[in-house]
């Protein structure tokens, strides 16, 4: 199956740097969902990446339409569920559906509120998108990680392969992406947390083997908890991630600390949040995950 359409909500930091490159190579083809109030706020404002303005084809979740070949989910975890919802004229029984939001639960959500049996599991690493309102900007795209629970090299990931190649997406196919997974979540647990709290920009991790060091027990709690889970990460996938941080724009700043900034809700319950619900079941202590969740929820309710 050759992949000829495609839909995508969430044009934030990350939908829009990889939707852009779709968009270029699909055109009217590729679709942003969004209501109509978004709609009128992206064409009154005009949407920038990297300094150039890219036009998309907007739909309201109401407009009815054909099932799209892959359906990709860019919003932040806590809005994921209103995406859904606002996808179902997008989704067929055949569309392969992509999710590039952090943490552990997002594809899980998906196949329980869709019932949807092509859902890839996927990540994005080493982009450092920042987002102003509707001005986007990034140094390095980074690569879109998916593939099969099952280890599987289906005909979707094949297709998705195809696309994502004609269209320049940097991507990787692993041996195992739940894997990959989890070790992306130990690093949102450990970088986004700790740069929202200190409202630190990349390169302060960069500089200060104190902050990198709190950064990493953060870490360590989630590769306790994944010994339990049955992933088993170990110090290998902390260092693996030490280059990744290191090549990121000094400037550059964690999706969280950027939610921070804006007095956006963040996405701490699925970060520390789900390692102390982890820590509870397996019986793991998670101390600093524990004052991470509590600091960043009284930060919230600050603003
Ligand atoms: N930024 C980064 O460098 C990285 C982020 N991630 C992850 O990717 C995910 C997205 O992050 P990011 O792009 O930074 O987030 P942003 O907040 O920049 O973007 C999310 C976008 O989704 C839009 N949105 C939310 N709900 C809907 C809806 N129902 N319909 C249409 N649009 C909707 C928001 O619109 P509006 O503003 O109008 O509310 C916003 O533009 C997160 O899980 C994050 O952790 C992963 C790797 C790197
Ligand atoms: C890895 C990192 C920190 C940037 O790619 C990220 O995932 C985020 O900002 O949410």
């Amino acid at each position: 199956m050759k992949i000829q359409t495609v839909s995508l909500i969430g044009l934030g930091a990350i939908g829009a740097a990889y939707g852009r490159k779709l968009q270029q190579l699909l055109g009217d083809s590729f679709t942003v969902v969004a209501s109509k109030e978004r709609i009128d706020r992206y064409n009154r404002n005009g949407i920038t990446i990297n300094g150039e303005r890219a036009e998309f084809s907007f739909m309201t979740p109401d407009e009815e339409t054909a099932p799209r070949d892959l359906v990709i989910f860019a919003t932040k975890n806590a809005e994921l569920q209103q995406a859904i919802k606002d996808m179902k004229h997008h989704i067929g029984k055949d569309t392969i559906i992509l999710s590039l939001l952090n943490g552990i639960s997002s594809e899980e959500e998906i196949i329980n509120q869709t019932g949807n049996a092509h859902v890839l599991y996927s990540l994005c690493v080493g982009i450092d998108a920042v987002r102003q309102g509707h001005n986007i900007t990034y140094s390095s795209l980074g690569k879109i990680v998916f593939g099969e629970k099952d280890k599987s090299i289906s005909d979707d990931v094949i297709a998705v392969k195809q696309l994502f190649d004609e269209a320049g997406v940097p991507y990787e196919v692993p041996e195992d992406v739940w894997h990959a997974i989890w070790a992306k979540f130990m690093f949102n647990v450990g970088v986004n947390q700790t740069s929202a709290v200190l409202k630190a920009p990349y390169k302060h991790f960069q500089q200060i083997p104190e902050l990198q060091q709190w950064m990493e027990s953060a870490m360590y709690e989630v590769v306790e908890i994944s010994k339990k889970a049955g992933i088993n990460l170990t110090e290998k996938d902390i260092l693996h991630y030490r280059p990744i941080l290191q090549a990121l724009s000094p400037n550059g700043k964690t999706s969280m600390l950027q939610d921070v900034e804006a007095k956006r809700k963040t996405e701490v319950e699925f970060f520390a949040g789900k390692v102390c619900e982890l820590g509870k079941k397996y019986n793991i202590p998670t101390p600093v995950n524990e004052q991470l969740y509590k600091i960043i929820r009284i930060m919230e309710q600050m603003w």
